[in-house]
């Protein structure tokens, strides 16, 4: 373990690219204002079903930058376990890509990669063998193309040609013949026509929504029971899903007291609905803007800004005087599990001006780095950075805190719209996998606390797995605990007053409802 205060300039938060869409080279683009189909994919209205009459060898060698970059992302996901949002601007970078073409492979590599289930299902009726039985590399070649033949308003031909091309600058001659031929046989139907197809006389709701809305069967299921589990209906399991397929905005927070969304303002956001302080990104570069590059304005996600908010405005009455926790008049603030920092950033603002300090802790040495770059805009004598195991904090440093986020490692599905990969990555196994460090967390983040303070437990899923199971079952081991109102809480700091996400004293966030992450919050108070 190591704590470290300080930090270097530049924090930047992560940011969930831009869906994008110009046409590329073969495409007409979404600037004419086509809307989004059902399942969040754009339409091929425009689409011509014409092709060329040349043959694969005739066409193209060239790869289309826009398209190797969507390849590249696309291969790296596959082969190399690669996050899609940290590999893609890597390549848009590397490739040079301007705006619009950086916009559509953004939207060609997150697009081909949310859908990708469907997308086999399809393919494995255009291919003559089992899809496992291809080379990978020509298998997310056909997943490119066929993103762009069902779901972008790219012309037909030019989606085949391109595609064909790439496959035969970056995979062989030979293979791009096969390509062209499943290809084609990917355009006999619009998207509707092959959804239509897929789930005839298909009478399981949960095989339908996974291939209408391309989410393993699995997480249909997990969401249809994360819903019931905080008091929603079943029924918007089909709304939950879409919203996960849909581009996610990119949020901005002014750090309270400390930076200003003027500069953002005047460059295109709009101040957001749900919470002081946050405005809707217009998109683009975020690096223009000096108060991005300053780390005073940060992208963050509006339910995590509401979750960090609620903490740090719960009222815990008059501090002790000494003794655990006293003796001091400014509160102590714990981030259990910091990294990469968004939340201790915007906690550490709010400590700033409350006159708290704040210790942020996360054990992965690269992670802690990011965690004191988040907070560089902070004054340095506000927060610390520990870099170790939060499991031993409780143990090391009973009853020192007043507040305590405890934002857990979690299976991550309620962000699923920011990470297109990640649903075919994600096992049921990782629920299970991550229960026992959630629960030693809690456990950890609750001996932290002083009588009186309150813990914080979040997580960006909602599924009760690690959601009411974890709290329920360390609440019911002891009787020195009382959960607060935590659907109240997140009202008190909302600009509406009402977000509807409170059940049975825990909070559930949804995407489909509140248009941010699906964030879980429960306030724990220690008794006096
Ligand atoms: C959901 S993320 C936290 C996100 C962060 N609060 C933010 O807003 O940027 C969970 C973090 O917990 C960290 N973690 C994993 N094991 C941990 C442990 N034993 N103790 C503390 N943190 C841990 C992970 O490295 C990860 O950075």
């Amino acid at each position: 373990m190591s704590e470290s205060s300080g930090g270097n300039p530049g924090g930047r938060g992560r940011g969930g690219a831009a869906s994008g869409g110009t046409g590329g080279r073969g495409g007409g683009g979404k600037r004419d204002g086509s809307q989004r189909n059902a399942q969040g994919r754009e339409r091929n209205r425009s689409a011509q079903r014409s092709f060329t009459g040349n043959a694969p060898s005739q066409r193209t060698r060239r790869a289309d930058p826009a398209r190797l970059v969507a390849f590249e992302v696309l291969r790296a996901v596959a082969a190399e376990d690669a996050y899609a949002n940290l590999v893609l601007p890597a390549r848009i970078r590397h490739h040079g890509l301007d705006k619009r073409d950086a916009g559509f492979a953004t939207e060609l590599s997150y697009g081909a990669l949310r859908s990708q289930g469907t997308y086999d299902a399809i393919l494995a009726r255009c291919v003559d063998r089992p899809l496992d039985q291809l080379d990978p590399a020509i298998l997310d070649a056909l997943r490119i193309g066929t993103h762009q033949l069902l779901a972008m308003r790219v012309p037909a031909h030019a989606a085949l040609d391109q595609t064909v091309g790439l496959a035969r600058a970056v995979i062989g001659a030979g293979p791009s013949a096969l390509i062209n031929a499943v290809l084609r046989k990917v355009t006999a139907h619009s998207l509707e026509e092959w959804l239509e197809l897929l789930v005839s006389g298909e009478t399981d709701e949960t095989k339908v929504a996974s291939v209408r809305y391309a989410h393993p069967e699995w997480i249909v299921r997990a969401m249809r029971q994360s819903l019931v589990a905080h008091g929603r209906s079943a029924a918007e399991i089909n709304d939950l899903l879409e919203a996960d397929n849909a581009a996610p905005v990119v949020n901005l927070v002014a750090l309270p007291g400390l930076g200003s969304l003027d500069e953002a303002l005047e460059n295109g956001a709009t101040p957001g609905e749900l919470v002081e302080g946050s405005a809707l990104s217009s998109g683009g570069d975020l690096g223009r803007l000096a108060s991005v590059r300053e780390g005073s304005t940060r992208v963050q996600d509006v339910g995590s800004q509401l979750v960090a908010r609620a903490m740090a405005a719960v009222d815990l009455g008059p501090r002790p005087a000494s003794g655990q926790g006293g003796g001091t008049t400014e509160e102590a603030w714990l981030d259990l599990c910091a990294g990469p920092g968004g939340k201790a950033a915007l906690l550490g603002a709010l400590a700033n001006a409350s006159g708290a300090t704040l210790l942020a802790n996360e054990p992965a040495p690269h992670r802690a780095k990011l965690v004191s770059q988040a907070l560089s805009a902070v004054p340095r004598n506000v927060w610390r950075v520990r870099t170790g195991d939060g499991r031993d904090v409780g143990s090391e440093q009973p009853k020192s805190f007043d507040r305590v986020l405890v934002d857990v490692p979690c299976s991550g599905l309620g962000a699923l719209r920011r990470r297109p990969e990640s649903r075919w990555r994600r096992t049921p196994k990782d629920l299970a996998d991550l229960g026992p460090l959630q629960r030693d967390l809690l456990r950890s983040a609750i001996d932290a606390v002083r009588p009186g303070g309150v813990v914080a437990y979040v997580t960006c899923s909602p599924h009760p797995a690690e959601t009411t199971a974890v709290v329920s079952d360390v609440l019911r081991k002891r009787d020195d605990l009382e959960l607060l109102d935590a659907g109240a809480a997140l009202d008190s700091v909302s600009l509406t007053g009402n977000l509807g996400a409170g059940h049975e004293s825990t909070a559930q966030l949804w995407p489909h409802i509140h248009s941010t992450d699906g964030m879980f919050l429960a306030l724990i108070r220690k008794k006096i």
